[in-house]
């Protein structure tokens, strides 16, 4: 009998393919999960930025949730974009439906800059949402809108992924260093421990879809049943190899390569 390990991502969607539930599900299927989508919002975006957002109905929302939960194993979900306090209510209280790894990727903007969630949601989602997660995985913005002020050393990342844990309620936090100048930091608290996971930077503007990769890679490490420091370090170098491999597509950045640490693909191109 053929067993999957089973990864869902409940998150908006990005027909160019790049962010999003588009993301997550090449993310999964590279890294050999069973992939399983649940949409919260259409989004009419592409390289260059969001021209319009179109929210599921709440209760389409819901059965979508039931639809996935009451009949296939779950081994590890994601959310990214939630837009609404309502959406976030209906995720809350589906939650005891699963027991599995939660990884949110609490996205707020679009890298674009256009923002994909309501502003009072963010409070919302920080006070109703993130005591339930295993691993949340702000970007330094984000970070910021979290814990309410400003991080600019990797000294403030560690004591807002902290922060994070221990005043907010999330298992853990890995606060990405994208947004900085240097090398790429990510930091993590653990709930015992401060981790880093660093690469070199990548001299590109194609990272449009990094955290939702980054955030999917992780997710679908869990639902292999990988431990949360080994699923980030292997998901850190999947991100960094579909960065510097990342595709000049678009007029705005370009998308991450979610192949590209697939070797027999590659040799094509060299
Ligand atoms: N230019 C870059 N070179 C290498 N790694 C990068 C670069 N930009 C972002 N990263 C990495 O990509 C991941 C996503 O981070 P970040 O860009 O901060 O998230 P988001 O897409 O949510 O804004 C992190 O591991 C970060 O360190
Ligand atoms: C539907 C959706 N979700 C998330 C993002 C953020 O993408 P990024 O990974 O570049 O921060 C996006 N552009 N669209």
């Amino acid at each position: 009998m053929n067993q999957a390990a089973c990864a869902l991502t409940i998150a908006g969607t990005d027909p160019s393919g790049g962010a999003g539930i588009q993301a997550d599900l090449k993310t999964f299927q590279e890294l050999k999960s069973y992939g399983m989508s649940v949409i919260t919002s259409v989004v009419a975006q592409n390289t260059t930025g969001v021209k319009d957002i179109h929210d599921m109905p709440i209760d389409m929302l819901k059965k979508q949730l039931e639809a996935v939960s009451s009949d296939m194993p779950i081994h590890a979900f994601k959310t990214g974009m939630i837009a609404s306090i309502e959406m976030m209510k209906a995720i809350k209280s589906w939650l005891p439906a699963v027991a599995a790894p939660y990884v949110m990727d609490p996205v707020m903007m679009a890298q674009s800059g256009d923002p994909l969630m309501e502003e009072e949601s963010r409070l919302w989602l920080r006070d109703n949402l993130l005591p339930y997660t295993t691993l949340v995985t702000p970007n330094i913005p984000e970070a910021e809108d979290i814990i309410g002020e400003s991080i600019q050393s990797i000294e403030d990342m560690k004591e807002a992924a902290e922060q994070i844990v221990t005043s907010f309620g999330a298992s853990a936090a890995l606060v990405k260093g994208g947004h900085r100048k240097g090398q790429a930091i990510d930091v993590l608290f653990d709930g015992s421990d401060i981790h880093t996971f660093s690469s070199k930077r990548i001299d590109t503007e194609n990272t449009h879809g990094t955290g939702c990769t980054y955030s999917a890679a992780i997710t679908a490490h869990l639902s292999h049943g990988t431990s949360l420091i080994e699923a980030i370090e292997q998901s850190k170098y999947f991100v960094t190899e579909a960065i510097r491999h990342s595709f000049e597509l678009g007029q705005g950045s370009g998308p991450t390569n979610h192949f590209a640490t697939r070797e027999e693909v590659f040799n094509k191109w060299l």
